[in-house]
């Protein structure tokens, strides 16, 4: 069975090279992100949260502690086997929706193509579900330029949430929406958290915080709260 840990973090620490000075971004970093729950990371500019959705990405690597996935330490993985994590176990989106859709791809598409590079056969039917989880049924074969940025940024949620991975990492994914459709993009996290994925956005929009099942604040590379 698998444990209620999606991710566990311990003692992460990550500093950037810049000439002869290291910047630490992350000084010691512990948190645990359940299965099947929707966390908020909050904090001001500069306080590491996009370094820290970076490794959990596995787009970066720590310098030193433990990042657990699924209960591999994927600090230790070769650059290959980060690759294959990446791909098969985690979902990433960005805060702008032109950067997480292909403008030629319906949002059918999309899915599909989120599916096949999962490794999934036979997707249809997981494709059909998560369309009408997101309340996309009606849009499936509309193009991202036909969508709202809510629509679109629904799509970039399935996109990255269908298989579906242990973790679905998202930076900002609300900064560039209006208010009108912040909702309807959290309540697709929220349906996404009730089938198993941990959900973890960065925010500094205090909807989103009071959506999430837990919120971290982060201050000068650490977890504060
Ligand atoms: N590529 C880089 N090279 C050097 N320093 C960096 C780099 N990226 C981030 N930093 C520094 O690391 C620290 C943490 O930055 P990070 O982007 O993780 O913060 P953040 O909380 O995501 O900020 P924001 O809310 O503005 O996106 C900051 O001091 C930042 O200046």
């Amino acid at each position: 069975m698998k444990s209620p840990e999606a991710v566990t973090c311990r003692g992460v620490e990550r500093a950037y090279h810049l000439d002869a000075t290291d910047v630490p971004a992350l000084r010691g970093v512990d948190l645990v992100l359940e299965r099947g729950s929707f966390t908020a990371l909050v904090g001001p500019s500069g306080s590491g949260k996009s370094t820290l959705l970076r490794l959990l990405a596995c787009v970066d690597r720590a310098d030193n502690g433990e990042v657990l996935i699924d209960g591999t330490d994927v600090t230790r993985l070769s650059r290959g086997r980060r690759v294959k994590m990446r791909r098969k176990r985690i979902g990433y989106m960005f805060q702008s929706p032109a950067d997480n859709l292909l403008e030629y791809l319906t949002v059918r598409q999309h899915l599909e193509l989120g599916a096949r590079l999962r490794g999934l056969r036979g997707y249809k039917g997981e494709v059909t579900a998560m369309l009408e989880r997101l309340g996309l049924p009606d849009r499936a074969d509309h193009l991202p330029h036909q969508l709202s940025g809510g629509e679109q940024q629904r799509t970039a949620i399935g996109f990255a949430a269908i298989g579906p991975p242990a973790v679905l990492v998202a930076d900002e994914p609300t900064g560039q929406l209006d208010h009108g459709t912040v909702d309807s993009v959290l309540a697709a996290f929220a349906v996404l958290a009730e089938t198993g994925v941990a959900v973890v956005a960065a925010t500094h929009d205090p909807a989103v915080a009071s959506r999430a099942d837990q919120v971290i604040q982060m201050r000068d590379g650490q977890v504060v709260t």
